[in-house]
């Protein structure tokens, strides 16, 4: 038997790969969990919508993050949206404040699997992790969604090009 040598495929460079992604807009969400193993939450773009049925959201969260540990042992979340003028509260969870910081601005309480909501988000999704799939550097969590809540009339806070923006419900169609 023959063995044909493969050469690997070349990748981008990560920051050439940063670059690009910038310029996907995207919403902005606090990932929270409470539970046995602790309170935390962190700030997300890496988060979309897998399949209605069941209904499943999909979460990517860098393994380095101090609240990885916490989040996955608990493996009960709540997905955030921000809402159009909480831009503050995107910087506070996006890495290096200590969390009773974090969670001392804002109003929350606990959704009904203990997760802590936001009042004036955009919406609100309360969930089960039903799968971890790691790959590279973060883990995907595949977030089964228990119950939700939605505000019609927020706006929307938008990610693009490393600067927010405030999208309101209804913009001038293009
Ligand atoms: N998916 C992520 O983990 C993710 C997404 C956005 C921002 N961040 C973090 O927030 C900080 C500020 O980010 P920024 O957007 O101002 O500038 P940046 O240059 O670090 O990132 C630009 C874009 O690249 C992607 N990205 C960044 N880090 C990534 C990672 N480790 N894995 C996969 N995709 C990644 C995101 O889409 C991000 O908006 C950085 O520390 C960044 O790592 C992480
Ligand atoms: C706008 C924006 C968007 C994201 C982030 C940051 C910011 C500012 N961060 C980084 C993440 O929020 C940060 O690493 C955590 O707060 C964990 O930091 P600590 O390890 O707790 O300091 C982030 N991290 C992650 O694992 N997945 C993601 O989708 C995102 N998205």
């Amino acid at each position: 038997m023959s063995l044909a040598l493969v050469a690997p495929l070349p990748h981008v460079p990560c920051q050439d790969f940063r670059n690009a992604m910038a310029g996907l807009a995207a919403a902005v969400n606090i990932i929270t969990s409470d539970g046995p193993h602790g309170r935390v939450g962190f700030t997300a773009t890496a988060v979309c919508s897998v399949t209605d049925d069941p209904p499943t959201l999909l979460v990517c969260l860098n393994r380095s993050a101090s609240v990885h540990s916490v989040l996955t042992a608990n493996a009960e979340l709540c997905v955030n949206t921000l809402a159009g003028d909480q831009q503050g509260l995107s910087n506070l969870f996006g890495g290096k404040t200590p969390m009773a910081e974090r969670f001392a601005a804002g109003h929350w309480r606990p959704g009904q699997n203990g997760a802590p909501l936001l009042e004036g988000a955009a919406a609100g999704f309360e969930c089960r992790i039903s799968r971890t799939v790691d790959v590279g550097t973060h883990d995907v969590l595949f977030c089964e969604v228990l119950a939700l809540k939605r505000d019609d009339d927020a706006s929307a806070l938008i990610y693009f090009d490393r600067n927010y923006y405030g999208l309101s419900t209804y913009p001038t169609p293009l």
